[in-house]
């Protein structure tokens, strides 16, 4: 394959897209790519790590995993997510990288197509998904992937893992992205609420119902649908709900024509759904059709190289980004298992902030939760504490934070000041200020 021939196919693609050699030198470029880089390409010398990650040195020598290697191990197309410097600073893309073959079946080289990823940074101050680590990535890998499609996705992930955001974020990237995005919270939602919410009511079809309403169902028509907590939809309900999403066809309450709405599933659940299947808690062919293609949302303690990010971000949105956590309380934090996920690291931020008296935030003004926990939620089984360990390490703690008297301690533990000495003598501990 000639120069003139790569070109034309480099430039046939309507996104930033580069033909390089298995040796990472840029042979052909086209214009959507030269006007996302800072760096200008010299043709048949550049690298492209040189001109994407500003780096001397291919990525998998840096940390992050090579697509071109990866392609070049399997002889098959392979895509990751990468952060590069672009012109607009740095900026998450989903690299596809295909290998490209000679008519003898050898290398010629490689044909890498770039996604810019708008929904999430790796840079605070935007209102985005942020993260930096490899579990992060390789969920916006799967995120770019659903978008592309009209699957239905269903999110698996603890609380306050980003599951809403993440389900905005299919959608931002989707082809529905004009459309409407709608969210249904499925918990608490009774038989007769449930109905007239996803499906609307006439005028008259219950007391109350003073005129007709549109459901949430018809709003969403050409976008996407968000069902919140849907392992929280009970049995009766789950029914209706598979017809809607079998036939796309529904009825308002009380009307007599039926309707047609066309949109995209996304669910979420902290439930094991397919536990519920078992245990005849959820409907199997429901699962079926709502799990065409499941993302998981890694907990924050398998992600904690994203923490110091997200803290620095919870700063700025709260405008406290003059203030810094010290060494010891941001150890104090990557140490802390986060059963409330990225919601809780939020909070934390929050209540350190006000608790913090000068600019740097200090491992005291961290709340109790995070210093006197016992050990991470996720090992409990191993790692089991006696209440008397516990004590002391609350114990511990205050006695090297609390700025008062031995009897105002006493006071706020609602303890005599005799069983606190007591206590304190036991396991050896003094106040600091005394
Ligand atoms: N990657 C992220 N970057 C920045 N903020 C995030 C990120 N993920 C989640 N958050 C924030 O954490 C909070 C919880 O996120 P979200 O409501 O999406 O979680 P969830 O998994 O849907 O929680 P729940 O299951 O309790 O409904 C929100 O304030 C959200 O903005």
């Amino acid at each position: 394959m000639n120069t003139s021939v790569i070109q034309s196919m480099i430039n046939a693609i309507d996104r930033p897209a580069i033909f390089i050699t298995p040796e990472y030198v840029i042979q052909a470029v086209n214009q959507a790519y030269s006007d996302t880089y800072e760096k200008k390409v010299a043709l048949g010398r550049s690298k492209c790590f040189e001109i994407s990650h500003q780096n001397s040195k291919p990525c998998d020598q840096c940390g992050e995993l090579c697509p071109m290697q990866l392609a070049r191990e399997t002889g098959r197309a392979t895509s990751v997510v990468h952060i590069h410097h672009t012109d607009n600073g740095e900026s998450y893309c989903d690299i596809l990288m295909k290998p490209v073959f000679d008519i003898d079946g050898s290398i010629l080289g490689y044909l890498e197509i770039l996604d810019k990823i708008k929904y999430a940074s790796s840079q605070t101050g935007v209102n985005r998904m942020m993260g930096v680590s490899e579990p992060f990535k390789a969920m916006l890998n799967r995120i770019n992937r659903a978008a592309r499609s009209t699957i239905s996705v269903l999110l698996q992930g603890e609380t306050g893992t980003g599951k809403e955001l993440v389900a905005h974020a299919v959608h931002q990237a989707s082809e529905r992205a004009d459309k409407p995005f709608v969210v249904i919270e499925c918990t608490g939602l009774s038989e007769s609420l449930f109905e007239s919410e996803l499906f609307g009511h006439e005028k008259g079809a219950f007391t109350g119902a003073a005129g007709s309403k549109k459901g949430l169902i018809e709003i969403a028509n050409g976008g996407t649908v968000f069902f919140d907590e849907i392992g929280d939809v009970p049995l009766n309900m789950q029914v209706k709900l598979l017809r809607l999403l079998e036939t796309g066809y529904f009825r308002a309450v009380g009307g007599l024509t039926q309707k047609r709405s066309d949109f995209r599933l996304v669910c979420a659940t902290h439930k094991n759904l397919l536990k519920m299947v078992e245990d005849g808690e959820f409907r199997q062919d429901l699962y079926y059709r709502i799990a065409g293609f499941p993302i998981h949302l890694p907990p924050l303690r398998e992600r904690r190289d994203d923490i110091p990010l997200l803290v620095a971000q919870f700063l700025e949105v709260t405008h406290h980004q003059q203030k810094t956590f010290s060494q010891d309380a941001l150890a104090t934090l990557l140490d802390y298992g986060f059963p409330g996920n990225i919601r809780e690291l939020k909070s934390i931020v929050e209540q350190a902030v006000l608790m913090s008296d000068d600019e740097v935030i200090h491992v005291s003004n961290l709340p109790p939760v995070v210093t006197n926990q016992p050990q991470q939620a996720n090992d409990a089984r191993d790692n089991v504490l006696t209440l008397e360990q516990v004590e002391r390490q609350y114990l511990q703690d205050l006695c090297s934070r609390f700025d008062g008297s031995i009897q105002e301690l006493a006071d706020q533990l609602d303890l005599s000041q005799r069983t606190l000495y007591r206590k304190l003598e036991r396991f050896g501990l003094r106040l600091n200020k005394s």
